[in-house]
């Protein structure tokens, strides 16, 4: 047995809800690039859930059943309270609450079909109100209770800030939801999969998938990408800031990706909001900076932006605290985690690899008095 190092190339199991051919994404078989042009992010959590598109008359249901179940429970609310707030990162507090809320659902371990899909609309339609409350909450203020006639993206804008959104933060909003929502077998995925093969419940295989986001090799890059933009400050800081890291061959994140090689085919867009919101902002310079260390960056290492890097600015831009971005990724990813375990429900096979061990061979056991 040979192990292949973080199972790079590995076929694990077979999908149809998003897939990465050639550098090209899809989910169930529409592009990205098309998606993110035309489809709302509610149209796209009913086609990763449904595989097929809706109807003008599916989509209004949906986002009213969306709506109708983005309350709290008081507890859940009571309990961000109690939080040590000013050490807790929004990801852990997300983690611990999505588990939390899993207290409060009657359903939570009842495993038949339907109850799954009403218990995926609730961690969905919850997931925009737990982030915004604990960011609230943090700061002596008050949640802001969600306004069913608002859109995901709005409503989400709305909860945070308490003003209903202009329209063009909305658009860029729905956009950056659209490109985040599914991406084949990440890591954060992975994991819900491989939770949820024992046959445990929805909530448990999004609280592992949460923990696996919040790394910074995955979904935590993209705050860590802001870190970045703010140590370096200003444009001539960054070829000796760039020039630097390249020197101690630490990471630059934001950059390389297991399965792109060209390029992740977000990040143009991305990067085109990049630019158009920090100029309306009044703050072009953070776009000019990532642009000059993608552009040195990349003539050194050869490896493209991924999602996370021009993601970093589009939030700043939009108003957002830097350590909310990874939970705007779960807010999104939530919707491709619960595809995904609803898949592995339908054909389920425990997933147990092995390992390929490198430890000790048989060693004669010494009792602890003679040791
Ligand atoms: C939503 C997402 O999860 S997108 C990814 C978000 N993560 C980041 O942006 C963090 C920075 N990027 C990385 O750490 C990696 O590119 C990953 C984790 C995305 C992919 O990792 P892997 O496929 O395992 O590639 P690995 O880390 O082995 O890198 C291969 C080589 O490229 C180098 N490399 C990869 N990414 C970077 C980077 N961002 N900066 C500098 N060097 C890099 C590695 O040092 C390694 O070089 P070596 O062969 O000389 O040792
Ligand atoms: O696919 C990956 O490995 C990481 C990624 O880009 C994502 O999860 O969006």
């Amino acid at each position: 047995m040979t192990a292949t190092r973080g199972l790079e190339g590995i076929v694990a199991t077979t999908s149809s809800i998003s897939s990465i051919i050639d550098d090209t994404l899809t989910y169930v078989g529409y592009d990205i690039d098309t998606l993110t042009e035309n489809a709302s992010f509610e149209e796209v959590i009913y086609l990763l859930w449904n595989r097929t598109l809706p109807t003008l008359e599916q989509l209004e249901a949906f986002k009213k059943e969306l709506a109708s179940n983005a309350s709290l429970p008081e507890q859940v609310i009571q309990h961000f309270r109690t939080y040590p707030i000013n050490d807790v990162h929004p990801m852990a507090a997300l983690r611990t609450a999505v588990s939390l809320l899993g207290l409060y659902d009657e359903e939570a371990d009842v495993m038949e079909k339907n109850a799954n899909v009403r218990k995926a609309i609730r961690l969905q339609a919850k997931l925009p109100t737990l982030v915004t409350a604990f960011a609230r909450i943090r700061k002596g203020l008050e949640p802001v209770a969600p306004k069913p006639e608002l859109g995901f993206a709005a409503n989400f804008l709305y909860m945070l800030t308490g003003k209903e959104p202009e329209a063009i933060a909305v658009e860029a909003f729905d956009k950056a939801l659209v490109l985040h929502a599914d991406h084949e077998l990440n890591a954060s995925t992975f994991t819900a999969r491989v939770c949820v093969a024992t046959l445990s419940d929805v909530y448990s295989g999004v609280t592992s998938a949460i923990g696996a986001l919040k790394g910074p090799l995955h979904g935590g890059a993209n705050e860590q990408v802001m870190k970045m933009l703010s140590e370096i400050g200003s444009l001539e800081n960054v070829e000796p800031y760039i020039r630097e890291k390249l020197a101690n061959k630490e990471k630059i994140m934001g950059f390389g990706h297991r399965v792109y090689r060209k390029g992740d085919p977000r990040a143009k867009h991305l990067r085109a909001m990049s630019e158009k919101l920090t100029s309306l902002t009044g703050e072009p310079h953070w776009y000019e900076m990532s642009v000059k260390i993608e552009e040195i960056f990349t003539a050194e290492k050869k490896l493209p932006p991924n999602v996370d890097f021009y993601s970093a600015s589009v939030y700043h831009s939009l108003g957002i605290d830097h350590d909310l971005f990874t939970p705007i990724f779960a807010v999104s990813r939530v919707s491709g985690w619960l595809a995904h375990i609803l898949e592995q429900y339908d054909n389920n096979r425990l997933i147990r690899p092995r390992a390929d061990y490198n430890g000790p061979g048989i060693q004669t056991f010494v009792p602890i008095q003679e040791r």
